[in-house]
């Protein structure tokens, strides 16, 4: 599919964890994530997928005082990385200037290697009024392989995906919010961003009830055939796979849509 391959391990170990985000409650999310982490390493994860936002939730009034804390929390996901040897992305409040921004952080053992600024902002909650839109993808090289990230209604644009794979990603990391009543969505598009792009897809939704939200959890875990490898209830929970890269390899031989594909025709995408 790409000669970018970024390959590193064959057979990877990875999650995702699942949890309520408590409004506002940094510390209280944290311990959350240090449990996951403990308990994903425990199992043998090397990579850990995280929720969107996933220190504080949008708490739109107290955004920038709590995305102060975001520097803080990075550097103490970076030291649990690095002691559970580990790759670890989730999206978090970004301050950059008077500017804030729903980033995805990715951590390899203990080194921050890429910020990924959502690019597709959920209007229908208002997001777009109190964040700026990223402008940049982001694909890395990383010591589980070559990794794309994008948030939640990202996962409605298929441009981004196809940008992503173009990009050599095997893999992308979907950091999520997704409420009720949109789960047929969540699962349908999850498992098409991976058939059409035969790319892993972990999906990581959060769960419970946040003021009028009701989240129905689902984290998902998807390989390139878009086989349902690992999937979670509404609890809170990790789930793991293991993440096949040379069965990858075969199918995209097998299956070759990569090299059949018309961008002469149809596609600016090249
Ligand atoms: O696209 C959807 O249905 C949900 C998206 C969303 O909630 C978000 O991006 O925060």
């Amino acid at each position: 599919m790409s000669d970018k391959t970024g390959e590193a391990t064959q057979q990877l170990t990875a999650g995702c964890l699942q949890f309520n985000i408590a409004m506002g409650d940094v510390e209280g999310n944290l311990q959350k994530v240090r449990d996951g982490l403990q308990a994903l390493a425990r199992q043998g994860g090397r990579l850990a997928v995280l929720p969107e936002m996933w220190s504080c939730g949008f708490d739109y009034r107290n955004l920038a005082t709590l995305a102060a804390h975001t520097p803080q929390v990075v550097e103490t996901v970076a030291a649990l990385s690095a002691r559970h040897d580990m790759v670890v992305i989730g999206s978090l409040p970004e301050l950059d200037g008077d500017a804030l921004y729903n980033t995805s952080y990715l951590v390899d053992r203990g080194v921050v290697r890429g910020r990924y600024r959502k690019l597709h902002l959920f209007s229908p909650m208002r997001e777009d009024r109190y964040l700026q839109a990223g402008s940049k993808t982001l694909v890395a090289d990383t010591s589980v392989g070559r990794i794309g990230l994008a948030i939640c209604y990202d996962l409605r644009f298929p441009e981004l995906f196809r940008r992503l794979t173009l990009d050599g990603a095997d893999v992308i990391c979907l950091s999520a919010q997704w409420p009720k009543p949109r789960r047929d969505h969540w699962c349908v598009l999850t498992r098409a961003r991976a058939i059409e792009n035969q790319v892993f897809v972990l999906a990581a939704n959060c769960c419970g009830v946040q003021g009028k939200l009701d989240f129905f959890g689902s984290s998902m875990i998807l390989s390139p055939r878009g086989e349902v490898l690992a999937e979670a209830k509404d609890q809170p929970c990790e789930v793991l796979a293991t993440l096949d890269k040379q069965a990858q390899r075969d199918y995209r031989a097998a299956i070759p849509a990569w090299h059949d594909r018309r961008p002469d025709v149809y596609g600016v995408l090249t």
